[in-house]
This record gives structure tokens, C-alpha cells and sequence, in this order.
């Protein structure tokens, strides 16, 4: 265990530098995860996703089919464009007039530009919101370390007179009321689908993407999941034998463990059970992007149909009106110093500086980062 300096007692429970030294925050970098936009960008964007990576080769040309099959486009930068469309009117009705810009960890528009962009703009501190609800190093400490990265590069190059903004991270949200509701009723949605006498039978298998196990033993992700879904269901009224929570789009090395079971597993076991009706909820994903429509719509779909079993899959949150106001109020929380941060079940709010070694994997060295308790 890393010993962390007892904070000095406050609103926000975490250590941070004292918010009277600061400026107030004057700008927003929406951070996402970045997908190919025509056949050309498929490859490159693999080698962005994967450099440095244990994933075999056939592995990423196995992946580039999927991203083909699609005529080379992932949805996913539109599904950010249309979120951020949101986003900003509802930050508006609350007051919140700052700057946006928005850049990605693996493709265009790059974090670097993004980061360059606020500078330009003059911005002296920016809140980092990232795309990703839950904690792990590939959703939160690799984009607090994208961004420090993408930091240093425009401080390098800075024009005189000009002044980098400090950066700094908003907390993972997997357990605020309204993120779970948004969840909640988009399973709904999905359950509606059934004829109403058949809906009190029906399962539902809640999603998220696998990681290796040696990173999954170094973070919260699993049981931020777990509490993810335990709340939706309960919101739902689902009992604890219709739902679980399983993993999908393994990626690495056959040879190195993941989390399980994979989602194409569970539905075996599901079929070998009698189970007949599955609603499939992508809960560790924000939008209905390419793994969710290759892994799912595709691929557990198809495995469904073998089984004689209708599947249904739930829509993620996307931009669930209730999801949208909850990133809003989350920006509105952190700008405000003193605001109620809000949250249900077992764990209370996620921190808002990452502990040190915060989902660090044993044997990976700390690369700098954004938004780290600084005592
Ligand atoms: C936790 C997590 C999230 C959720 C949090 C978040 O949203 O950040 C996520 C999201 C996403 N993952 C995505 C795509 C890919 N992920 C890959 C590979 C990997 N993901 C990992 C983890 C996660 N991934 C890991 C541990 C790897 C192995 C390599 C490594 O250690 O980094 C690969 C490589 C090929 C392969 O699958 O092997 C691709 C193409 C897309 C975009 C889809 C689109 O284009 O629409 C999105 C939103
Ligand atoms: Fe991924």
C-alpha cells in the first residue's frame, strides 16, 4: 500500500493543491478514445491503439475485418460530436459558459491540438472530461497520462507570451443516481421489446470491455462493474439470478488470463440453462461503437441464433438526456468548489486527484500524469 498524506478536511475528500492558489476553471478538453473514419485510417489507428502492446498481430488484422466490415468507419467520433452537442446547451442552462475542445488518445482529432487549442484560447486551468466511467489503467490513468503527454508537447513548442493551463481530471461516475438511471431505463427500452407476459423471464447479461487480469488486480474496475450493475438491477427490480455481469472483446495474448466469463461463454451456459430471452446491456461502454456493434450485434447475436434465443440488445447510455445533465452537473461540481458530489450504494464518490499508483500495474513504470494528489 502507498502511504497518502492525511488530507486536511474538506468538501472534496482528496488531496489537492489549495484551491485558493488556483485560478477558477476556464476551460473544458473532452477526452475520448478516437476510431478510424474511412478504410485508409484502420490500420494506423490499430497501430496507435496497440504500440507498446502484448497483442499478437493477427490479433489487430483480426480487428481491422471488423472495423472493414463497417466500410471502415466507427461511429464513434459522431457519437462524441453529437454528445458534446448536447452537452453544451445543458451546460449553458446551468451558467457554465466555458470553452470545449475535444481530442482523442488514439486518432484524429488528436489530444495534442486539443490541448494546443485551449492554450491558444488562454485557458489557465482546464477540467479534463474523460469518456470512460470507470477506473482502470486503460480508462483512467492511460488518458491522465495522454493528456500530460499531450501537455508537454505544446509546452514545448509554446509561442512567447503564451502560459500552459494546469489540467486536471473529473471524477469516474459509474455509481452516481443518474448515470445508473440512464442505464436503467435504456434496459428498459430493451425489455419493452418483449411481449409482456414473457418480461419477467427474460435475463440480462450487463457488459463491459475485458482487461488483463494482472491490470484488472491493480484497479477498481471489476467492482466498480459489480456495483454498476447490482444498482441498475435493483433500480430495475431485476433478482440477482437474471442478471450478470460479463466481458467482452478480449483482446492480447491467447496465453494471458483476461476477465471472464466472455459474453459468448455466457450465453452457452445461458442455452445450456433453458434460458430463452437475453437483453444484452452494454454498461462499460458510453456509446454504441464498433466493439459494440461487431462483439455484439454481431458476433453474440449470431451465437444467440444458434441457440434458438432472442436477444435484445439494450442502446448504451449515448445521449440519454439524464446522462447528459449528469456530465453537466458533474463539470458544474467540480468548477464549484463546496457543491454536493453525488453518488449511491456501497462506495460514495470516486476521488477527484488519483492516488498515487492509482490503477497502476505491478511492472509498468509511472508515466507523468494529470490530475494525481499532489501530498
Ligand atoms: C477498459 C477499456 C475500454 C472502456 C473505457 C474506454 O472507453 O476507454 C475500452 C474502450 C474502447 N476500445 C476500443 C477499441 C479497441 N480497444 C482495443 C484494445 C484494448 N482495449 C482495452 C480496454 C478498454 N477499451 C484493452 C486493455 C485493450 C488491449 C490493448 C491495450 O492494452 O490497450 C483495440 C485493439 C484491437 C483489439 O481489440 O485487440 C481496439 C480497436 C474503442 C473504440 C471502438 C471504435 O472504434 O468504435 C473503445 C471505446
Ligand atoms: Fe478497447
Amino acid at each position: 500500500m502507498s502511504v497518502i498524506a492525511t488530507p486536511p478536511p474538506q468538501a472534496n475528500p482528496t488531496t489537492s493543491p489549495a484551491a485558493t492558489e488556483l485560478p477558477p476553471f476556464d476551460g473544458l478538453l473532452i477526452v475520448g478514445f478516437g476510431g478510424p473514419e474511412g478504410p485508409d485510417e484502420v490500420m494506423p489507428f490499430l497501430e496507435n491503439v496497440l504500440r507498446g502492446r502484448n497483442v499478437p498481430r493477427e490479433r489487430m488484422l483480426e480487428v481491422a475485418e471488423h472495423y472493414y466490415h463497417f466500410g471502415g468507419v466507427s461511429p464513434l467520433n459522431n457519437q462524441v460530436r453529437a454528445l458534446i452537442a448536447e452537452l453544451q446547451p445543458e451546460l449553458r442552462r446551468r451558467g457554465v459558459d466555458l470553452p470545449i475542445a475535444w481530442g482523442n488518445r488514439n486518432w484524429k482529432p488528436f489530444l495534442t491540438d486539443a490541448v494546443r487549442e485551449l492554450t491558444e484560447r488562454g485557458a489557465k486551468r482546464v477540467l479534463a472530461v474523460v469518456l470512460a466511467a470507470y477506473s482502470s489503467y486503460s480508462s483512467c490513468r492511460q488518458y491522465r497520462e495522454n493528456v500530460e503527454a499531450a501537455r508537454r508537447e505544446v509546452a514545448a513548442n509554446l509561442p512567447e507570451g503564451q502560459q500552459m493551463p494546469i489540467f486536471e481530471k473529473m471524477r469516474v461516475y459509474y455509481n452516481h443516481p443518474d448515470f445508473i438511471a440512464s442505464n436503467a431505463d435504456r434496459v428498459r427500452e430493451a425489455l419493452e421489446r418483449f411481449p409482456v407476459e414473457e418480461r419477467d423471464a427474460v435475463h440480462v447479461a450487463f457488459t463491459a470491455h475485458s482487461i488483463p487480469s494482472v491490470m484488472a488486480d491493480s484497479c477498481n474496475y471489476a467492482l466498480q462493474l459489480t456495483e454498476a450493475c447490482r444498482l441498475t438491477a435493483e433500480t430495475l427490480g431485476l433478482p440477482e439470478e437474471r442478471w450478470k455481469l460479463v466481458y467482452q472483446s478480449r483482446s492480447g495474448r491467447p496465453q494471458d488470463p483476461w476477465l471472464e466469463p466472455d459474453i459468448l461463454d455466457h450465453l452457452d451456459a445461458l442455452h445450456e440453462a433453458g434460458v430463452k430471452n437475453l437483453i444484452i446491456h452494454p454498461i462499460g461502454f458510453l456509446s454504441d461503437h464498433m466493439e459494440v456493434m461487431y462483439d455484439l450485434d454481431e458476433e453474440a447475436k449470431h451465437r444467440a441464433e444458434e441457440h434458438g434465443m432472442r436477444m435484445e440488445r439494450a442502446a448504451t447510455v449515448g445521449v440519454h438526456p439524464t446522462f447528459v445533465a449528469m456530465l453537466a452537473e458533474l463539470i458544474q461540481e467540480r468548477i464549484t468548489p463546496g457543491s454536493t458530489r453525488r453518488a449511491i450504494g456501497k462506495y460514495g464518490p470516486s476521488h477527484d486527484f488519483c492516488p498515487v499508483n492509482c490503477c497502476l500495474p505491478p511492472g509498468r513504470q509511472p508515466a507523468p500524469a494529470i490530475g494525481g494528489q499532489t501530498a
